[in-house]
């Protein structure tokens, strides 16, 4: 039996890049997808924010100097082709999968539209939210907090490259010590890097809890969503 109704997970872009430099390994995305599929056989409906990453990184070299709204809108669309991605592969692996952009593209990308892809969910389909916010100045855990909320998700699942908020960046601090649950106060007084503050502060006024756990580690979602010990929840 699942814990939760309906999610929001956060899928990491840079996970995205398996051991590659940049961009989609294919091996990782299918595994992605076959670990969703999993969750959505359970019966709990899946909203989808997934990060740029693993392409905005790639080309963050060519965007020094560059206007920072400008080299924003860039990764927005990094975004755009991690969620084509995404989808396709899903319906690769017979699931059915709609994306929705926050910026308009329409000859690509279904624009966001609340009550449809609240309906998407109803129906039991896969929703891959695209282009973030649709604003510079964010970022996709953000996007995740706000789609989360304006869905009615009751958690947001942070799946992520460490299994866990710890005391300090573990990939830093190789003595940092993982907790098992934290409020989202502690995390923005403690300025825990994990995920940005406007998105811990949105969670926490909508009270919305999150859970972070590792992308890698095979069969965690499956059991986050069934309410199993895994990770860190951040909650209010
Ligand atoms: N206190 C902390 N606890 C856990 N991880 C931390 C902490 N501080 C910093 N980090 C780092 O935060 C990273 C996760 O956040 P980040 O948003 O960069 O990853 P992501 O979800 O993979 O992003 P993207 O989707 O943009 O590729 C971890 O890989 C970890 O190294
Ligand atoms: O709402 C948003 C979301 C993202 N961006 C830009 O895209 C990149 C990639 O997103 P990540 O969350 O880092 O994976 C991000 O660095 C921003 O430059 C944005 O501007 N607004």
């Amino acid at each position: 039996m699942p814990a939760y109704k309906r999610i929001l997970l956060k899928l990491s872009g840079e996970a995205l890049m398996g051991d590659d430099a940049y961009g989609i390994n294919r091996a990782t995305i299918v595994r992605m997808v076959q670990e969703v599929q999993e969750v959505t056989r359970l019966g709990t409906e899946v909203a989808v924010v997934i990060g740029g990453g693993n392409i905005f990184r790639g080309v963050a070299g060519g965007s020094v100097g560059m206007d920072r709204a400008t080299a924003d809108y860039m990764g927005m669309l990094a975004t755009v082709m991690n969620s084509l991605a995404l989808a396709d592969t899903m319906r690769q692996e017979g699931m059915v999968a709609r994306v929705m952009s926050a910026i308009s593209i329409e000859q690509v990308v279904e624009p966001y539209v609340r009550p449809k892809a609240l309906q998407y969910l109803e129906e039991g389909k896969v929703v891959v939210f695209a282009a973030g916010t649709g604003n510079p100045f964010f970022t996709t855990d953000t996007a995740a907090a706000l789609r989360g909320a304006e869905m009615g998700v009751e958690i947001v699942l942070k799946a992520t490259k460490v299994d866990g908020v710890y005391t300090a960046d573990p990939k830093k601090v190789p003595d940092a010590t993982r907790y098992t649950s934290i409020t989202f106060d502690e995390a923005i007084g403690k300025n825990l890097q994990v995920m940005d503050a406007t998105a811990f502060a949105l969670c926490r006024d909508q009270n919305l809890p999150i859970k972070v756990f590792s992308i890698f580690k095979p069969g965690a979602l499956k059991r986050v969503v069934q309410g199993e010990d895994e990770g860190t929840l951040v909650h209010v």
